[in-house]
């Protein structure tokens, strides 16, 4: 079996992007956000009380005849930026892009933190990072990937994430149209439940490229790119007037500076993911005629993350074992 899902950007920033999910029977309409740095499908519930929601479309178990509770089961989820969400489990149908999973885990939030609240574009998540990283408990359940890994053509998904324009998650199959030259594959460490990874080095512009090895992962659910700070460093440093604004919350640029590309290396074989510098500028910071960068600092984090701003620059194969072991593909676009 194959999928195709189209993926759109939630506003100017692409701060995230969504994606159309049926869940139950009859079918109850979602959008979603795809997201390889986590591992649990979950929405906007009759349960979420309504002083928690602004407008989201919510699953309702009980008008859905598929729709079947894990009882005893529950979920909790917290990420870096302080939000959060919890509540029940359901097994149920679950259809995204042609691709039906029955009995698919859905977690139904009896709460989420005020940033799922206000961000009323997205009604929930789809974890697609490892199974290994879902928070149900007792009981760990499987991501929609690995629920229909069985039947797909070929265990791998693709993200083809653009700025300001439509892109697509394919499940199944490599679509060699989308992308162009070669795909370059790099082992992935999935023993954190990431989709981890070493990049080989960056270069700024047309600077020397500097070897060093950057640990991190590839990450739909992340806007940014997080990256050492030596790297952030030298990258701001080419630009004039960047700072690094604390109110702002990171490295601001002037809004009307053209801003040096990014590149970073994936892969023994040399090859580079270019992030346009135009890519770069996540647009106004809310301090002042400055504009927040796509690059900043993952500091304290314990980890890199190549995030949306990384992403939509490469045509990217999440290959769970087609040669065995899983893998990452990169390819220019
Ligand atoms: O959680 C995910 C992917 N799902 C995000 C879903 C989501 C979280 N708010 C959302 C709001 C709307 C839609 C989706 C989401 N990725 C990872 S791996 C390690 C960290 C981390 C750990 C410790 C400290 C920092 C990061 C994160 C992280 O917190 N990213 C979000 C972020 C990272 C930095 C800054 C802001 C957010």
């Amino acid at each position: 079996a194959k999928g195709s899902v189209v993926t759109t950007p939630i506003n100017s920033e692409d701060e995230a992007y969504d994606a159309p999910v049926s869940i139950g029977t009859p079918a109850q309409p979602f959008n979603l956000d795809f997201d390889t740095g986590s591992s649990d499908l979950w929405v906007f519930s009759s349960l979420t009380p309504s002083n928690e929601r602004n407008g989201q479309n919510i699953y309702t178990a009980s008008r859905s005849s598929t729709a079947k509770q894990l009882s005893g089961e529950s979920w909790k989820i917290s990420y870096g930026d302080g939000s959060s969400s919890s509540g029940l489990v359901y097994s149920d149908v679950v259809t995204i892009g042609g691709l039906t999973a029955a009995g698919q885990a859905v977690e139904a939030a009896s709460r989420v933190s005020q940033s799922f609240t206000s961000e009323s574009a997205t009604d929930g998540l789809v974890g697609l990072a490892f199974s290994s990283i879902n928070t149900v408990s007792p009981d760990q359940q499987t991501t929609f990937f690995d629920t229909v890994k069985p039947s797909l053509a070929s265990p791998v998904f693709t993200a083809d994430l653009k700025h300001q324009a439509p892109g697509t998650y394919n499940f199944g199959f490599i679509d060699k149209s989308a992308f162009t030259g070669s795909i370059t594959y790099t082992p992935v460490d999935n023993s954190q439940g990431f989709w981890g990874f070493t990049s080989t080095g960056f270069q700024v512009g047309n600077n020397d490229f500097q070897q060093e090895s950057i640990t991190g992962i590839a990450d739909t659910g992340t806007t940014l790119l997080l990256l050492p700070d030596d790297v952030v460093n030298a990258y701001y440093s080419s630009v004039n007037n960047a700072q690094n604004d604390q109110s702002a919350g990171g490295f601001t640029v002037p809004c009307d500076t053209s801003l040096p590309d990014f590149s970073f290396g994936v892969g023994n074989n040399g090859a580079m993911i270019t992030i346009p510098g135009s890519l770069m500028n996540l647009g106004p910071s809310g301090s002042g005629n400055s504009c927040f960068g796509g690059l900043q600092s993952s500091g304290t984090i314990g980890t890199n993350i190549f995030g949306d701003v990384a992403l939509k620059a490469a045509f990217v194969v999440f290959d769970s074992g087609s040669q065995g072991q899983p893998q990452l593909g990169w390819a220019s676009k």
